[in-house]
């Protein structure tokens, strides 16, 4: 395997189908056709569901018309003057289209030179065997009619365009097709492309030698057929690509090679796609979208036995993986996400060696796959320094790129049903808009709630209801995890009163009169508080807890309220330790103020009781193991850091401590809030990193999975809060948040 080929593939997708043009073009058809409809049928549902299982499993690729053309060009072993797949011809002689040309169905409208290429390359094939004289005519002259097309600047390049296209037009010419175009027109792709082959033939690049392998239709008589050979695959291709294969087959006879375009025309029926195999990304793009889109949980079994297919590929080195970049870093990207064991060695080679020079065919260097391989190496274990390496590489690079290119994230992408079907839209928007329903009762129970409860007359406190609401849903957005979203919700509004009561609201005597009322449980609040304040907080918790407690008893057939109090003791001490330490200007050393802080950061309340209302089982030697408390201990440690970043200046202010004043107390004050804000940062990043590892983690756990995500989805909420600066206490968010909470996605009227 060489590193080399999959560094140039990449640039090599010769039939460039624009991804995000495609996405939107076939979402625009999509919106602007259907008529929304309040309730789909279940009927509707299921149709569609088993359209897309049988994409994730069977993935479809649309045929090329070009590729299919070159194909078809091939001849014989036996005789050069006869065709050595007849019916790839008869196929061309059936697909034109009405208007002389062989463009695909629904192509998008700034792809009019491929489609000039695609059909110049039928017309070539159908005069080379002498058949289809009315056909050709008409090509001929779909040609000449769009030719201005051809040296638009706005309309996008194939990849290799620029010498291919010219190579065609002098084998037309050759081959006396007669096109009646301007000489000067004419002339200027002949100068054009010898221009470029210089270029190529100069340039120092490494890759470059592979790139002009893969523009082999373009090469004439192709004289240095070894340099092209040595990139033969194991299936007989060259870069998996059916026209440059057919190229090489034409002035070459090579057994492999006709062999692998058999076998392409046997899956296709008589056509070819652009590229061949291409199960395996195909697949990976398509379980990446449906989880992107929030509709994978439809597809549990289908992900889960197509990714155990592709981890066995990768374990036995399967060339369809590591010979594409694209391919390799999406299937690392996603295996590693779901728990398979994978290492990172290859990828980090692969990224090490390669260069991002400003890409092959002159246009500014390959954004997109600068951001596929950051994708994947984002995933960083804590053991991995070489590829973190890599990672900040990456970034600075992306980061480069975003502020000179900011349009240039172009994504391109063989078009294949499985990324353009409506299937998944539809899916996704009733899904969202379904789940979106829901989450508004939700969020208006909860009001209810808190004015039952008369947490709105605790004046000192924040309101932040819909911040704590759409914390829950966000991430847990699926119907049946109602309970949990609840309990996590309430939680939420519970502990910012709490931690405001603790911060400013409170006395000394009503924060230990609420710790022994907890503490005692079984208690006559109206006569056992000593303030209203604290009856109303009191009460709160008492129902609350109770209400949790009640819900996880029916889910776990034991019962955890006295886990979930002790959950709540341990957060209200901590924080009354908190208020001593302030109150007292005690001298505490960073590691005492950590293992105190990181509980007072209030996560424990909301989500331990949480783990208990998602579904599987959790039994209590899960819950008394370290991995458990590993999870805790480093989610909120992240938080904690996380919110005294932001807030130090006024807690600074207030007289109480921070790790960013500790910190620079620890350097005996010699450094610079600043610079003690940048390493705190970076402190929080390793955290955050051995969290995503300790979830990822699918040998060594004792929690599942799904338990292990809920730590995971806090620390992603707490860095959208905590971005840009305290977002919690700030609005900024709330126009977002109502938004999402809100707003339906309307599917237009026909
Ligand atoms: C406990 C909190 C309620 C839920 C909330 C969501 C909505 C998830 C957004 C991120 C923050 C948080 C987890 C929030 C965090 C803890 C909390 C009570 C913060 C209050 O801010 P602050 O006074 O700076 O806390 P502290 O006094 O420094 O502990
Ligand atoms: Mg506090
Ligand atoms: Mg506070
Ligand atoms: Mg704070």
């Amino acid at each position: 395997m060489s590193l080399k080929f999959s560094n140039a593939l990449f640039f090599c997708r010769k039939k460039p189908h624009f991804k995000n043009s495609c996405f939107s073009e076939s979402l625009h058809t999509a919106l602007g056709r259907v008529t929304s409809t309040k309730h789909v049928s279940v009927l509707c549902f299921e149709e569609r569901r088993e359209r897309i299982a049988k994409l994730i499993h069977e993935p479809e690729l649309s045929i090329s018309t070009y590729d299919t053309a070159w194909v078809a060009m091939v001849p014989s072993p036996n005789s050069s003057h006869e065709p050595y797949f007849p019916d790839c011809v008869n196929w061309l002689l059936e697909n034109q289209c009405q208007n002389g040309s062989w463009a695909r169905p629904h192509h998008h409208r700034l792809l009019q030179k491929d489609v000039l290429s695609s059909t110049l390359a039928c017309i070539l094939a159908l005069k080379k065997w002498g058949v289809g004289e009315e056909q050709i005519t008409r090509g001929k002259q779909f040609i000449e009619l769009n030719f201005g097309s051809a040296t638009e600047d706005h309309q996008f390049s194939p990849v290799g365009f620029e010498v291919i296209f010219p190579s065609m037009l002098e084998y037309a010419r050759d081959l006396s097709l007669d096109l009646n175009l301007e000489p000067t027109i004419f002339n200027n792709f002949i100068r054009t492309k010898n221009l470029e082959l210089k270029r190529c033939n100069e340039s120092q690049i490494v890759e470059m030698e592979a790139h002009m392998a893969y523009l082999s239709e373009g090469m004439g008589n192709l004289k240095d057929l070894k340099s092209v050979m040595k990139y033969q695959r194991k299936n007989g291709s060259l870069f998996n690509s059916p026209s440059t294969t057919a190229a090489v087959s034409i002035f070459h006879h090579n057994a492999k090679c006709l062999d692998y375009l058999q076998s392409a025309l046997e899956k296709f029926g008589n056509a070819v796609p652009t590229i061949y195999p291409l199960k395996i990304y195909t697949q990976l793009r398509t379980i990446d979208n449906l989880q992107q889109l929030g509709i994978s949980r439809y597809f549990r079994k289908e992900i889960e036995s197509v990714l155990n297919e592709i981890y066995s590929c990768w374990l036995q080195g399967d060339e369809e993986i590591f010979m594409d970049g694209s391919t390799c870093f999406l299937a690392f990207k996603i295996l590693r996400m779901n728990g398979y064991d994978v290492t990172s060695d290859w990828i980090t080679k692969l990224i090490e060696e390669e260069s991002f020079p400003d890409s092959l065919d002159g246009s500014p260097r390959n954004i997109n796959r600068i951001l596929e391989s950051y994708k994947a190496s984002e995933i960083i274990f804590p053991n991995e320094a070489a590829f973190e390496k890599q990672n900040l590489r990456l970034k600075d690079l992306l980061e480069q790129e975003l502020s000179s290119n900011s349009d240039r994230l172009i994504v391109q992408e063989v078009c294949s049903p499985n990324f353009g079907s409506k299937d998944f839209y539809f899916m996704s928007v009733e899904d969202f808009n379904e789940c979106q329903n829901l989450h508004r009762e939700e969020l208006k129970e909860l009001e209810r709630w808190v004015i039952e409860n008369r947490l709105d007359e605790l004046k000192f406190a924040r309101s932040k209801s819909a911040y704590c609401y759409f914390s829950a849903a966000a991430t847990l957005f699926s119907p049946d995890l109602s309970d949990a979203r609840m309990s996590w919700a309430k939680n939420g509004v519970l502990t910012t009163v709490v931690d405001d009561f603790f911060d400013v609201g409170g006395s000394v005597d009503e924060l230990k009169n609420l710790i022994q009322l907890v503490e005692e449980w079984d208690v006559n609040a109206s006569t056992e508080c000593s303030s209203q304040n604290v009856q109303i907080i009191f009460s709160a918790l008492k129902s609350t807890i109770s209400e949790i407690g009640d819900k996880a008893f029916i889910r776990q057939e034991r019962s955890v309220t006295k886990h979930i109090i002790k959950i709540w003791l341990d957060l209200l001490n901590s924080m009354l330790k908190e208020t001593e330490w302030a109150r007292e200007r005690t001298v505490i050393t960073m590691d005492e103020y950590m293992s105190n802080a990181y509980i007072s950061f209030a996560l424990g309340p909301i989500v331990l009781p949480a783990l208990y209302l998602i579904g599987p089982k959790v039994s209590e030697e899960m819950v008394h193991h370290s991995e458990y408390h590993n999870l805790f201990q480093l989610m909120s440690t992240c938080g904690r850091l996380l919110n005294d970043i932001r807030g130090y200046e006024r807690e600074l202010k207030d007289g109480k401590l921070s790790a960013v004043s500790l910190y620079i107390i620890n350097n005996g004050g010699d450094i610079t809030e600043e610079t003690a804000v940048e390493e705190i940062k970076r402190w929080t990043e390793g955290l955050r990193r051995e969290l995503h590892t300790l979830v990822l983690d699918g040998k060594n756990s004792v929690l599942p999975r799904a338990c292990k995500d809920l730590f995971w989805y806090m620390s992603t909420i707490l860095h959208l809060f905590y971005f840009k600066d305290d977002g919690f206490s700030s609005q900024e968010l709330i126009k977002v948040v109502n938004q999402i909470i809100y707003n339906p996605i309307v599917l237009k009227e026909s």
